[in-house]
């Protein structure tokens, strides 16, 4: 069967548009009653955004078995792929009405809901009432119930089911269940991520993943705070860009953009961040890191092309991660300072406006902080920014949705096995997954392979290459 189908109607044409689209975005397809029913996804015109389509036609009684023939192959064929995806799945919907700009819940019941029914998804919903609202509810979910954990929100809610999930009573079960982000946040991280940036704001594009998509293992890194221990899927940040996630509230209604007036107002204040750094670091040569991304994003290209690629991935970074795939692994934090050269232990004493660290290349369509970032590689991308000019951070601005910050002489950046943030002063701020903790001191280890996501793909969409001219390091 061809990768592509269309379907035309020659006689009155600017009626009825000759549409486009994937197999892989049929939904459903029957024939019931003499009727033959076909749901897709598909862009009405060129430029707009992914909407659901349904297309019916009553089957004269002779050609009746030949149309359900054509069904059940379009049906098959709709729901092969590289892996089998299973039909009919169970799905747990957590719906944040308090999301973004506010508008998840209609985005929900028009355009997300009409996609679950239409492939015949067994749905359960939740619109939370309330912050960890969610995390309660997966604390307690039935791992054998559901396929999968839809959250229709922004990066807030996929911190509280992996939180819920690790706080349950069997957490590896509970962290094998995939997620699937459906983007009404403001930044929309995971999304764009998994989706990519022309589909990372596109609920039915994150609807069809929810339905569609294959499970994507990634790491996590733990938080370890006091006597607490929290569980980070994206971020951690403290500084300038802390201030921006959570000093921004105020600007809810202006969606991502509110990240960008954060940013120029806190550039202009020009504060520095009152921290000391420790990071284990495993890698910090810049141009092994992009070449390093390359060779991983050729082999993920080649496994879902269904070329013949290595089982083990043997890249050097991936070789040195000598963290286990375990659960709920025992923290290894301690309270006593970082000794220097030990164990790859280093101290950043350098005045810094922001120490931002995490998973996944973007954290808004706008802003590409960690570009080298693969899901698996048991290792987590740390990044401490010098204090520098004004100029150069609003200068910084042009370019950070292509992740060009990453070559500033001023951006330090490695790939860690742990790092370690210990306060100078009591007043500033914390964000993890966007979350405001308590400006304390705190211990980051990354766990390999921790959580699952849908993925359309099986890796993150982003691309990033050397510059042209190959000299910056
Ligand atoms: N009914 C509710 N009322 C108030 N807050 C809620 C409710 N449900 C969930 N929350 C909280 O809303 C916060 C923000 O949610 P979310 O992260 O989904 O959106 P966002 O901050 O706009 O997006 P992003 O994290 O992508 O920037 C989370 O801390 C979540 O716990």
């Amino acid at each position: 069967m061809a990768s592509h189908c269309a379907w035309t109607w020659r006689s009155v044409p600017e009626k009825w548009p000759r549409i486009d689209t994937p197999v892989r975005n049929v939904v459903w397809a029957e024939v019931s009653d003499s009727v033959l029913e076909i749901s897709f996804i598909a862009r009405r015109r060129k430029k707009h955004a992914l909407s659901l389509v349904h297309i019916t036609g009553r089957i004269k009684d002779d050609q009746v078995q030949l149309a359900t023939a054509f069904a059940t192959s379009l049906l098959d064929a709709a729901y092969a792929g590289k892996r089998w995806v299973k039909r009919h799945r169970r799905l747990r919907v957590f719906v944040n009405p308090k999301s973004g700009p506010g508008a998840s819940v209609s985005h929900y019941l028009k355009r997300v809901e009409p996609i679950f029914q239409a492939a015949r998804c067994v749905i359960e919903t939740t619109f939370t009432q309330h912050p960890r609202h969610a995390q309660d509810l997966v604390r307690d979910l039935d791992v054998d119930q559901y396929d999968a954990v839809v959250t229709m929100s922004g990066d807030g809610l996929v911190h509280e089911v992996v939180n819920g999930f690790a706080e349950h009573a069997l957490p590896e079960r509970a962290l094998s269940i995939p997620i699937a982000p459906i983007p009404t946040g403001s930044g929309n991280g995971l999304c764009i991520n998994l989706l990519g940036v022309e589909d990372g704001y596109d609920v039915c594009a994150a609807a069809l993943n929810a339905v569609k998509g294959q499970p994507l293992r990634i790491d996590l890194c733990s938080i370890t705070q006091n006597d607490t221990r929290i569980y980070s899927f994206m971020s951690q940040v403290v500084g300038l860009f802390a201030i921006v996630d959570l000093g921004t509230e105020y600007l809810r209604f202006l969606g991502s953009t509110r990240f960008l007036v954060g940013y120029v107002i806190e550039v202009l204040k020009l504060k520095p961040c009152p921290v000391k750094l420790s990071v284990q670091v495993v890698e910090s040569d810049k141009k092994r890191m992009v070449e390093n991304l390359h060779a991983y994003q050729a082999r993920a290209r080649a496994k879902t092309s269904g070329a013949t690629v290595p089982d083990a991935d043997t890249s050097s970074l991936a070789a040195a991660s000598t963290v286990v795939a375990s659960p709920l692994p025992d923290s290894k934090a301690t309270s006593a300072p970082a000794s220097p050269l030990d164990d790859g232990w280093i101290t950043f004493d350098k005045p810094m406006s922001y120490v931002y660290a995490g998973k996944g290349p973007y954290v808004s369509k706008d802003f590409m902080q960690f570009p080298v970032s693969l899901p698996d590689d048991g290792l987590v991308d740390v990044v401490a920014q010098e204090i520098t000019t004004r100029k150069a951070m609003l200068d910084a601005m042009d370019g950070s949705e292509n992740g060009d910050s990453y070559w500033l002489s001023t951006q330090h950046y490695w790939k860690a096995r742990a790092y370690r943030v210990e306060p100078l002063t009591s007043k500033s701020c914390l964000s993890v997954d966007g979350e405001a903790y308590p400006f304390e001191p705190f211990q980051v280890e990354c766990h390999r392979e921790m959580a699952t996501v849908l993925s359309p793909c099986g890796y993150y969409q982003a691309q990033f290459d050397l510059p042209q001219d190959s000299t910056s390091s």
